[in-house]
């Protein structure tokens, strides 16, 4: 069994997540408000270590009212656990899951004694990167049956690639960032084929502050 999973994202008109200088600023205050409502809906909020690295996120819901109870569980893909002691996501405003993988030296071992010792549980799954497909059922078991996914674009690829997805909600801004090295929606190796790429279905569509928010389903 695994959590039921929606990626959402914010993104230009030509797909870019951010600049080629990490500026992520791309959804207005109603659409951050929508995405912490579903925040506040949703048992986990799930990004990759390239995210916690670049953004410092605190992944709580904090744009509209909520109380502490509200937060979901964070969780970091982190393989080779880079993630700083003193990352906001590791902050007491929520319970924070570490992933990463069963190769552990003894600096690995350490960290994970460290980040014990302040209340992070650490799941290890995967042997060279975390296994994501297994993350899912260990986040099951733990009573996480509902994920937002928000990101970023390596992560994102990871769960498309593994068909983990079930639904997408993206933010589209009347924006263009350009620049072929700015991370994308989905990034990493890519499908080779229309076949075997991820086909989705439209279910909904609506403006919001200057831009558009669609809503598909994942066909499976
Ligand atoms: N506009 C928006 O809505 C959003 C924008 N962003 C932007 O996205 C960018 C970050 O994206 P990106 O750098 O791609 O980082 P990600 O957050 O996607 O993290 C990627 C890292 O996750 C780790 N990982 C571990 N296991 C896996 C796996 N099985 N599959 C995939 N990844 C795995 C890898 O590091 P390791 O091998 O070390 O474990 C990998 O490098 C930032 O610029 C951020 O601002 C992010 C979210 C939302
Ligand atoms: N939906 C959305 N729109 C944007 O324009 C964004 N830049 C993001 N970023 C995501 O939100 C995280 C920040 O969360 P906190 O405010 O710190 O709780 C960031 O790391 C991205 O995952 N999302």
């Amino acid at each position: 069994m695994k959590p039921y999973v929606i990626s959402n994202v914010g993104i230009t008109l030509d797909g870019k997540l951010a600049t080629i200088d990490n500026d992520s600023r791309i959804s207005g205050e109603e659409d951050l408000k929508r995405v912490h409502k579903i925040r506040k809906e949703v048992d986990g909020i799930m990004v990759g270590i390239g995210t916690v690295l670049k953004d410092n996120p605190r992944l709580t819901v904090h744009k509209i009212e909520a109380r502490k109870e509200d937060n979901p569980v964070r969780i970091v893909v982190d393989s080779k656990l880079r993630i700083p002691l003193n990352a906001r996501i590791l902050n007491k405003d929520a319970k924070t899951i570490v992933a990463t993988t069963k190769e552990v030296d003894k600096e690995k071992e350490e960290k994970i004694k460290k980040l014990t010792e302040i209340g992070v549980e650490v799941i290890k799954v995967g042997k060279y990167k975390v296994d994501l497909k297994e993350l899912m059922e260990e986040l099951y078991k733990r009573g996480i049956k509902k994920i937002l996914l928000e990101g970023g674009g390596t992560l994102n690829w990871g769960m498309f690639k593994e068909n983990l997805v079930d639904e997408v909600r993206v933010f589209i801004a009347p924006k263009i960032f350009g620049g072929k090295d700015a991370p994308t929606y989905v990034d990493g190796e890519g499908f080779r084929t229309v076949e075997e790429c991820v086909k989705l279905e439209l279910k909904n569509f609506y403006r919001l502050d200057d831009g558009l928010v669609l809503e598909f389903k994942v066909k499976k």
